[in-house]
């Protein structure tokens, strides 16, 4: 029987519902807290279980771990590769292009000139955002040229490595809702609709209780799709239903929070998340 390790930086419910399906299952969990873990190359290597479901709510502090995990040997949930492909925007997108899978159409710009340059050229409004963030933090809608120049002013003064990158995007034409899709092994197990609470973000709308989706054969093999493009795992798939291209993805997720979506999903998302790290242990 494989042990099934959990790695956190916070114990969210998440890896509480992870712990307990796996001991369900007759799996001994191995909870570690990232923080509190050292490595040394030439050292003893810390006990982590046999293959680890790596849950950091820190995209570095998780991207880095799993990197430490694969030196190891042991196998890591998602991979440092997935991980590191979808904690940033930029190669989420060029590779889900790449790939065919269906998303919105997005400038990139290297300077705040060409940004300028880009955006009026393609012409207002267009959706900005970091390129590596989350919980919808620094995603805006940019209306004008006045807007255009403030988040370049902003983007100045803070002037960290990121705020040079421009990831500029097309407005998509949807209801005010977005799909939350959860993939395992490039499966879907559920999906929820997000709501806005009035302004164009899907994803803040605090208190809100989650809205089950049905998996209909075209979200099934949109999502299906965008997982695999980005190396599969563990997901959260994000789509929106543009009125006429269907359903596009605009992000995928590798740690994937999903204590909502338990609550009305059909499925046993824990449980089957757990099966498929037991499946990567036996490989
Ligand atoms: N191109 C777009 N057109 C219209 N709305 C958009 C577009 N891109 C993003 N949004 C809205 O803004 C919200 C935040 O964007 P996005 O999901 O890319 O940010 P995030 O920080 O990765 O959020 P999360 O971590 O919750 O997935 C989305 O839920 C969606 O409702």
């Amino acid at each position: 029987m494989p042990r099934i390790g959990i790695v956190f930086d916070r114990l969210r419910s998440e890896e509480k519902m992870l712990q307990k399906a796996a001991a369900g299952m007759g799996h001994d969990a191995v909870m570690t807290d990232a923080k509190i873990t050292q490595f040394d190359t030439d050292g003893q290597a810390p006990d982590l279980g046999d293959v680890v479901l790596e849950r950091c709510v820190s995209h570095f502090r998780g991207l880095y771990f799993a990197s430490c995990l694969e030196f190891l040997g042991v196998p890591s949930v998602n991979s440092s590769a997935v991980s590191h492909l979808c904690g940033n925007k930029m190669l989420t997108t060029l590779q889900l292009k790449r790939s065919g899978v269906p998303t919105p159409r997005t400038l990139f710009a290297f300077s705040q000139e060409a940004a300028a340059e880009c955006i009026e050229r393609a012409g207002y409004p267009m959706v900005i955002k970091p390129v590596i963030g989350s919980w919808g933090r620094g995603v805006m809608k940019v209306a004008d040229r006045d807007t255009m120049d403030a988040v370049i002013e902003v983007r100045a003064l803070s002037d960290t490595p990121h705020d040079r990158i421009y990831y500029l995007q097309e407005v998509v034409k949807r209801p005010p809702r977005d799909i939350r899709v959860v993939t395992v092994g490039e499966r879907p197990v559920a999906a929820m609709y997000r709501r806005s609470s009035g302004g164009f973000k899907t994803n803040v709308a605090a208190g809100a209780d989650p809205e089950p989706c049905e998996i209909t054969g075209e979200l099934e093999d949109v999502a299906a799709a965008a997982s695999r493009a980005v190396g599969g795992g563990i997901l959260g798939v994000d789509l929106m239903e543009d009125e006429a291209r269907g359903l596009v993805v605009h992000e995928v997720n590798s740690t994937v929070e999903f204590r909502g979506l338990a609550t009305v999903a059909r499925r046993d998302i824990p449980r089957e998340m757990v099966e498929f790290a037991v499946g990567m242990a036996q490989r």
